[in-house]
């Protein structure tokens, strides 16, 4: 019998390290000699993780959206004609981390029924120190979105676990085993693991809330509350194309300054004090600078991800930074 073709669901919210384990699983399937391929959707227009994952993998990209709120057929389209093109060994599925893995887990089975295709596992990558705040709040869509794509996962990384003491990472740790019994939960900083321990780890895919899930899916269609589907309509991108360069000092601090509800930024910047171009990345108020040479016509973009954030307050901000608005006046300050 034709052997059916492995796909694993990489799930987690915006910023946790998904890609960052997507480079460690790529290459390890590499160098056992496997093909993977890679299916990527992103809320912004432009596909900056793919950058960041080598130009011989195969990519399908899903842009500007949320798949699970996309029709599922459009991921179920997208994986056939993968599979048809590539004939991977292995594909992978890396959903934004807005992203609802039910709905995901219902493309891939969907697309099961006519192709040797098997879903082996759903990965949901957590970020510790992210999480155990607002765990201690305990309220948010956010809160609620991380604890499904928690629920729902085969097997859980913990990971970040460099921003939080031994202590925190006993209290998370409860609470993942609370909100999910049966996933093995493996530490991690930067998702460095053993890729064999990962995937040798990974039980089958929990979906026996799928009843309640569907509940809650037609809840939010009648417009109540504790919604799944709707759990993340709430989150919008805003996509900054520069035309100028900007000067590096002043955009790290505006990047530092960013407003509390844009949890995630990411993009390619010129300065105009550096000779290099950078992909800058943003996750739960820590930022990242990294030299970068793109392959290809790649422009200087800036995606950011939150909760209704003012996209026209970051517009202006950037366009000053690009010197495409007149500075701010200094704030003069009021004699008596
Ligand atoms: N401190 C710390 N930073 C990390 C760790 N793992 C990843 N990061 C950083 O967190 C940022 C986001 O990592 P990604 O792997 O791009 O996260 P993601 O989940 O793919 O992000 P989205 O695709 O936007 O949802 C990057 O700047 C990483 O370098 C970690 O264990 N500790």
């Amino acid at each position: 019998m034709e052997q059916s073709l492995p796909v694993y669901i990489l799930s987690g919210f915006l910023g946790s390290g998904k890609t960052t384990l997507l480079q460690r699983l790529l290459e390890h399937w590499k160098t056992q000699g496997l093909r993977p391929a890679v299916i990527m959707n992103e809320l912004g227009e432009v596909n900056l993780d793919g950058l960041l994952v080598e130009q011989s993998v195969p990519m399908a990209e899903m842009l500007g959206g949320c798949i699970c709120c996309t029709s599922r057929g459009d991921l179920s389209t997208e994986l056939t004609t993968l599979v048809k093109k590539e004939s991977p060994d292995v594909v992978v599925i890396e959903a934004t981390g807005a992203a609802n893995p039910l709905e995901i887990v219902d493309a891939v089975t969907e697309t099961s029924l006519y192709q040797q295709v098997e879903l082996k596992g759903l990965i949901t990558v957590v970020d510790a120190a992210h999480l155990l705040e607002l765990y201690r709040s305990q309220q948010g869509a956010t809160y609620r979105l991380m604890q499904e794509q928690i629920r729902c996962a085969s097997v859980l990384i913990l990971n970040k676990t460099d921003r939080i003491n031994a202590e925190e990472a006993e209290e998370i740790t409860a609470v993942l085993r609370k909100w999910n019994a049966y996933a093995g939960i493996l530490p991690a900083v930067r998702c460095e693991l053993e890729p064999e321990a990962l995937l040798g780890n990974i039980g089958g895919v929990y979906t026996e809330d799928r009843d309640s899930a569907e509940e809650h899916v037609h809840n939010a269609q009648d417009g109540q509350a504790g919604q799944v589907h709707a759990s993340h309509d709430h989150v919008m991108a805003y996509t900054h194309y520069f035309k100028n360069p900007v000067n590096s000092e002043e955009f790290e601090r505006f990047v530092k300054e960013l407003p509390r509800d844009v949890y995630r930024a990411k993009g390619i910047v010129s300065f105009n004090d550096t000779s290099s171009r950078f992909l800058f990345q943003y996750a739960y108020r820590e930022a990242d600078f990294m030299k970068i040479t793109p392959q290809g016509e790649v422009p200087d973009v800036a995606v950011f991800i939150g909760e209704h954030f003012s996209s026209s307050g970051l517009r202006t901000e950037l366009l000053r930074l690009e010197k495409r608005l007149p500075a701010r006046p200094a704030a003069v300050k009021r004699s008596l």
